[in-house]
């Protein structure tokens, strides 16, 4: 057995309280062995942790993570123009190579902020898979698949697309790579084709992930057109299962929350995308109130235009505070449980846990900063006051991705160059 010991600093765990303790890490399986004291004697390798927080690795419930190349591309719109009149165009033009570049760049973000594994929703998702397996990190992966602007023909060959996907990437990179069904939205995919390929997906075995309820304009033509809100309409597709998990629920009303506390199906908040497209505040609280798990996640980058789960979970707090109109709700504890064992939970992963027999997934943060001192309560420093740049290292499955800030499973200057490149190259393509 290879082992490495995690040594000197602070553990939280998974009840949110934290104890100085020492974590070793079984590199062959890559779970945790143990949590307590004096584990360092004997391990193979070992990571300083003095002065610092040992947290979950962050898991972002929701994102699109080669969207970095249109970082700063499109700022300032609501949703519905944003993606019409900017992002679909651009998004045309993409190709196997942009995928890889703006992957390898997004995964080398979430390295870099202590992110250890997300679900994504996007184009070519083979490549978004192999830049996964090799940068180390855990990753639930599908075809975003759309109806709207194509024919039917095209419409089947997308949702196909989206299963023979699914079922392909499932298992890959030793079971670090998972696979959902992923119709984009409960408005860009007709009812018809939900019908005929959410249960293709319960046969595949695979969860079913899609963006829901997340500006006024989506619920609008929901109710006009079927009558009943989206998430009864989502019901009635057969995507309200325990496994399912959808971004945003910003309008939903209390029937809704209750479908969704009884039906068991997550909620991934995206408060920074929420805020950016002015799509609207969700009501956190009253969703964790009633039993529903609540994940994080950034969104793409350019409605964000970062990928830190620390800014995520800070936001969440804010907004969660204004959406209440209480600064009690939405505490610390309950973003940064969110950032970790909620997403975790939500997109069906059994990471977010620091504990025995769990994966070792890990964020060491760097406690020993003026914005981190003093060290009255590290939950409200991770909630409130750290930042991407604070995270030591990130170890995904065992391994250690990045040691001292430096990642070891990517060239980083290559990456930012390759992805100014064919951010260059896939803007001037989108102008022609
Ligand atoms: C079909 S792949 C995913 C698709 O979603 C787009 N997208 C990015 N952010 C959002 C958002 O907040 N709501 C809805 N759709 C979004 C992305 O650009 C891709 O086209
Ligand atoms: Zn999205």
């Amino acid at each position: 057995m290879t082992t490495l010991a995690i040594t000197g600093g602070q553990v939280l765990l998974p009840d949110n309280t934290v104890t100085w303790a020492d974590v070793l890490v079984d590199q062959d399986s890559g779970e945790i062995l143990e949590v307590g004291d004096d584990l360092a004697g004997g391990a193979d390798d070992t990571l300083d942790a003095s002065d610092s927080l040992v947290t979950p690795g962050f898991v972002n419930g929701h994102c699109h993570v080669a969207m970095t190349l249109l970082r700063g591309h499109a700022d300032d719109k609501p949703l519905d123009a944003w993606l019409q009149e900017d992002i679909w165009p651009v998004e045309a033009e993409l190709t196997a190579d942009s995928i890889r570049a703006g992957t390898e760049l997004g995964v080398l973000e979430m390295i870099k902020s202590g992110t250890t594994s997300f679900a994504d929703m996007y184009f070519f998702v083979p490549t978004i898979a192999d830049v996964v397996d090799k940068a180390g990190l855990r990753a639930r992966l599908g075809h975003g698949v759309i109806s709207v602007g194509k024919d039917e023909d095209a419409v089947h060959e997308d949702a196909q697309e989206g299963l023979e996907v699914a079922a392909e990437i499932d298992g890959m990179a030793d079971g670090r790579i998972t696979s959902a069904f992923m119709p984009h939205s409960l408005t860009t995919v007709d009812g018809q084709y939900l019908s005929e390929y959410v249960p293709e997906a319960r046969d595949l075995g695979v969860p079913v992930h899609y963006h829901a309820n997340e500006t006024e304009d989506e619920v609008t033509p929901i109710v006009e057109n079927h009558g009943v809100r989206p998430l009864a309409y989502a019901a009635e597709k057969g995507m309200l299962e325990a496994e399912d998990f959808f971004a945003h629920g910003v309008h939903v009303d209390e029937s809704e929350i209750g479908l969704l506390a009884e039906a068991g199906t997550s909620v991934i908040h995206c408060p920074a995308s929420n805020m950016k497209l002015a799509s609207g505040m969700a009501p956190i609280q009253r969703m964790l109130d009633a039993g529903v798990t609540v994940g994080l996640g950034t969104d793409g980058a350019a409605s964000n235009n970062d990928l830190s789960m620390l800014d995520e979970a800070r936001d969440a707090a804010m907004l969660g505070k204004l959406a209440a109109d209480d600064a009690s709700a939405v505490p610390a504890e309950a973003v940064v449980t969110m950032a970790t064992q909620g997403s975790a939970d939500a997109i069906g992963l059994d990471t977010g846990r620091i504990a025995a027999g769990k994966p070792a997934d890990l964020a060491v943060i760097d406690l020993e900063q003026p914005h981190l001192t003093p060290r009255h309560d590290p939950v409200s420093h991770l909630a409130y006051a750290a930042a991407a740049s604070d995270v030591r290292h990130t170890v995904c499955d065992g391994q250690v991705l990045m040691r001292d800030r430096e990642v070891l499973t990517l060239d980083e200057d290559a990456v930012l160059s390759r992805a100014t490149e064919e951010a260059d190259a896939l803007l001037a393509r989108a102008d022609d």
